[in-house]
C-alpha cells in the first residue's frame, strides 16, 4: 500500500466524496501533527512550521508552491516572519479529499529538507 507522502494527488472533481468519518481518523492517524479546524463549516488540515527568518519561511513557501503545481493541488499559505501556516483543503467539494493528507504528507516531507528550521 502506498504511504500518504509517495502518493500523487487525482484530478478534484466536484461530484468527489469528502472523506468519510470512518476514513477521518485513520488518515489523520498518518499525519499526527496536523490540525484540523472547521472554518464557514469546511474542514481543513492545519499545521506552523516555524523559520529562523523570513527568508527561509519564503523559500519553504516556493517549495510548497512547486510541489502544488506540480500536483494540481493547492494549499492556504500564511507567511509570516519566522513562521508559514499551511491550510489544506479541496476547494471542488468545500471540505477534506484524500488529496489533503497526501498533500499534509507530502508537506512535510518538504519542510523535512527545507533550511532554516527552527
Ligand atoms: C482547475 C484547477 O485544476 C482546479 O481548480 C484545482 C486547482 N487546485 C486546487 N486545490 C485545492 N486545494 N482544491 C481544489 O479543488 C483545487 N482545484
Amino acid at each position: 500500500m502506498t504511504t500518504l507522502n509517495q502518493a500523487h494527488c487525482e484530478a478534484c472533481r466536484a461530484d468527489a466524496p469528502q472523506v468519510s468519518d470512518e476514513e477521518l481518523p485513520v488518515l489523520i492517524k498518518q499525519i499526527p501533527d496536523w490540525n484540523i479546524e472547521v472554518r464557514d463549516g469546511v474542514m481543513q488540515l492545519e499545521k506552523v512550521f516555524l523559520f529562523k527568518n523570513f527568508k527561509f519561511a519564503l523559500a519553504f513557501t516556493n517549495a510548497m508552491g512547486e510541489i502544488s503545481e506540480a500536483e494540481g493541488h493547492h494549499p492556504g499559505l500564511l507567511t509570516e516572519w519566522g513562521k508559514v501556516t499551511v491550510t489544506w483543503w479541496s476547494h471542488s467539494i468545500k471540505g477534506l479529499h484524500r488529496n489533503d493528507f497526501i498533500m499534509a504528507a507530502r508537506t512535510d516531507e518538504v519542510a523535512k529538507s527545507a533550511e532554516g528550521r527552527k
